[in-house]
Formats: C-alpha cells, structure tokens, sequence
C-alpha cells in the first residue's frame, strides 16, 4: 500500500497449472506471464474454459483442488507470493472477490463482524471493540449507507449488490495491493453491475489497488480497464491497451469474440456466433490452439505453435498471420474487413 503510484505491484511470470495426477502432466493454464501497476485495472477475457478463473486463482494463492501449479511464480509488492506448490494458502498482498458473494460469506455472522474478522487478522492484536469500529468505517468506504446500523445485520438481509460490497469489505479490510475480482458483477442486474464497478473504480484511485478483472463480457472489460489479457485454451493470444487491443484487435480470436457481442449484433443486423468450441484439457495438439476454429487457418497453424510476440511495445499476439507493423499490411486489410 505505500508503493508509488505506477509502479508494478503483481508480476506473474510463466505461470502454469496443471492437473493435480501422479505421473501425469496435463496443463489448463500454460506459460502465462503479465504485470499490473498501482490503481491498474486489467481485464482477463476469453470464453468459459480458457483459463481465466484458474489463472486468477494462482494469483491469489487460492487453487482449487485437483490442480496444481506446476512451474511459474507470482510476485507482489516486488516479494516472492507463495512457494507452495499447490498455491493454496492465499497469497499476502492479494484479496480476491468472486461471482457468488453468498458462498464466501458465513451466513450465520453478523456483517460487521465479518468485516472486523478479517481486520483482526491482519493485525492480531486489535481489540474486538476496534475492529468493530474499524469495520463500520470499511463498511461506510464500500459506500454502504447507514453502515453502524447494516454492521448488526445478517448476509441475508443484504441484496446481491450489497453483499457484493461486503465481500469487497472483507477484502480491502486486509488492505491488499491487488485484487482479484472473478466475474465480481456476472450475477447482478446492469444498474447494479454498474454501482459495483464504480465502487471499484473508486477504490483503485483513492487506495492505489491493482485490480485483475475476470470477466467474459468484452464491452464490460472494454469500458473500464485500461490494458486486456485475452485467453484461449490456456494461453494469452493478445495482450495490450484496451484501445488497442479493441479497435485494431490482432489476433483472429479476438475479432471473432466482438463480433459475438450484442454490440456488434446491433450494428450487423443479427448475432454471430463463433462455430466450435474451447478445447479442454488434454485436447490440446501441436501447432495454434485457436486453429480448428480460425477463418486464417493454414498448414502452418497446425505445425507451429505460434509465440506471444510484440507487436508494437506493450502490445503482444500469439499469431504466425501477424508479423510488425512495417510488414504486415494483411493484417490492415483483414481489420478493415473484420475476421
Ligand atoms: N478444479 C479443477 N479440476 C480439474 N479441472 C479444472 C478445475 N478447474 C478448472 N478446470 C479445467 O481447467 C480449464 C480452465 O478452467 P477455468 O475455470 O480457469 O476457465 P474460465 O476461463 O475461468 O471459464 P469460466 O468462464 O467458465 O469460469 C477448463 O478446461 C476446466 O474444465
């Protein structure tokens, strides 16, 4: 929290997670690297499958059971995050918020108790009255109205969107660097969705939170991030600005996921889908992940598996189709006419 403004807080490197089998090695998530900076937000997008959860998940310190971190390291505040190879005991630095608020909260505690739980254990020796009041004070920055009064209730008597922001509560009251917010705003209605999201806005400027952003809604990421991570069967296909990675997207995927969007279903006058399907663990062949479903397909998609490469600074494409700018006047063709 007393890192200057812009300077990396979270650096993932090469992180990859596998099936938690003796003598097996099957990768989910291979080889992905990215950082975040202070007051950062970074969207991670890709269909259901790719990998987006399980990547968060690493982050965090917080793997599911049945998987494994298999090679790659995590670092916060410039400090190595966990050597613990199954990456289940929650990374310091990190606070992480999922989709279902309902299933981290302990239904049967008071909210404000909660809260004052997760202050005690960052500073132990805290009175349970302190904690209590410090609580309250969470409660008010989460901009829950009449936060002395809500401190006393239960989960259930919370909507969705606010039990979102006690979830948000407990997280921050561990005053992390970074937070990892998966699907946070999925279950909620778009007035709602909204609030919560300029919640986290808020908190990112006024606390200098890095916040990793999992979502799979394009136009969501697209408003509110400032650099994307897009994800396919595991791997990072292109990386870089919002801007740039949405008005002159590189790689095929990434043109074939906006134009699965209601956005762009508006303008084209009917819905397009993307054929085919994310292919699962083990599924995995030489050669580009993406290739059975891309329209650019040629032999050498299925021979070469393409690596992240850059193609301007900060912005990276895992694509034999894509080479530099100065070389590369297909790819302004293919943009201007859509995958
Ligand atoms: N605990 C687990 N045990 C075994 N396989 C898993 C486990 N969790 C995820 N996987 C597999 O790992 C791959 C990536 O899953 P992950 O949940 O990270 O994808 P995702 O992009 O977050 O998808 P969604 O948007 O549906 O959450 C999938 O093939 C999934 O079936």
């Amino acid at each position: 929290m007393a890192s200057e403004p812009g300077k990396t807080v979270l650096t993932v490197d090469n992180v990859t997670v596998e099936l938690d089998r003796p003598h097996e090695s099957t990768p989910l998530v291979t080889d992905v690297s990215f950082a975040v900076r202070r007051g950062e937000m970074v969207g991670m997008v890709g269909e259901s499958g790719s990998g987006k959860s399980l990547t968060a998940s690493a982050v965090a310190g917080l793997l599911p059971r049945g998987v494994r971190l298999a090679r790659g390291a995590v670092e916060i505040d410039g400090r190595a995050a966990g050597t613990d190879a199954t990456a289940r005991t929650r990374h310091d630095g990190v606070a992480m918020v999922f989709q279902n608020p309902m299933t981290s909260l302990n239904p049967s505690m008071r909210v404000g108790d909660q809260v004052a739980e997760a202050i005690r254990l960052r500073r132990p020796g805290t009175s349970r009255r302190d904690a209590r009041r410090e609580a309250v004070e969470v409660l008010e920055r989460v901009e829950i109205t009449r936060p002395a009064e809500r401190a006393r209730q239960y989960p259930f008597e919370f909507s969705g969107g606010m039990r979102q922001r006690v979830m948000i509560a407990i997280s921050i009251a561990h005053r992390p660097s970074v937070l990892v917010a998966d699907e946070p705003t999925t279950a909620l209605d778009v007035t709602v969705q909204r609030g919560v999201m300029d919640l986290l806005d808020r908190l990112r400027a006024d606390m200098g939170l890095a916040v990793l952003l999992v979502s799979h809604d394009l136009a969501l990421v697209g408003e509110r991030c400032d650099r994307l991570l897009v994800m396919y069967a595991g791997e990072l296909v292109e990386q870089g600005e919002t801007e740039n990675v949405l008005r002159r997207p590189l790689h095929p995927y990434v043109r074939a996921l906006q134009r699965c969007t209601p956005e762009h279903a508006i303008a084209a006058g009917g819905l397009y889908s993307l054929p085919g399907r994310v292919p699962q663990a083990g599924e995995v062949r030489t050669g580009c992940r993406f290739a059975a479903r891309c329209e650019l397909r040629t032999a050498e998609c299925d021979e070469t598996h393409p690596t992240l490469d850059a193609y301007a600074p900060g912005h990276l494409v895992r694509c034999v189709h894509v080479g530099r700018p100065e070389q590369d006047h297909h790819h302004e063709r293919r943009a201007e006419g859509g995958v």
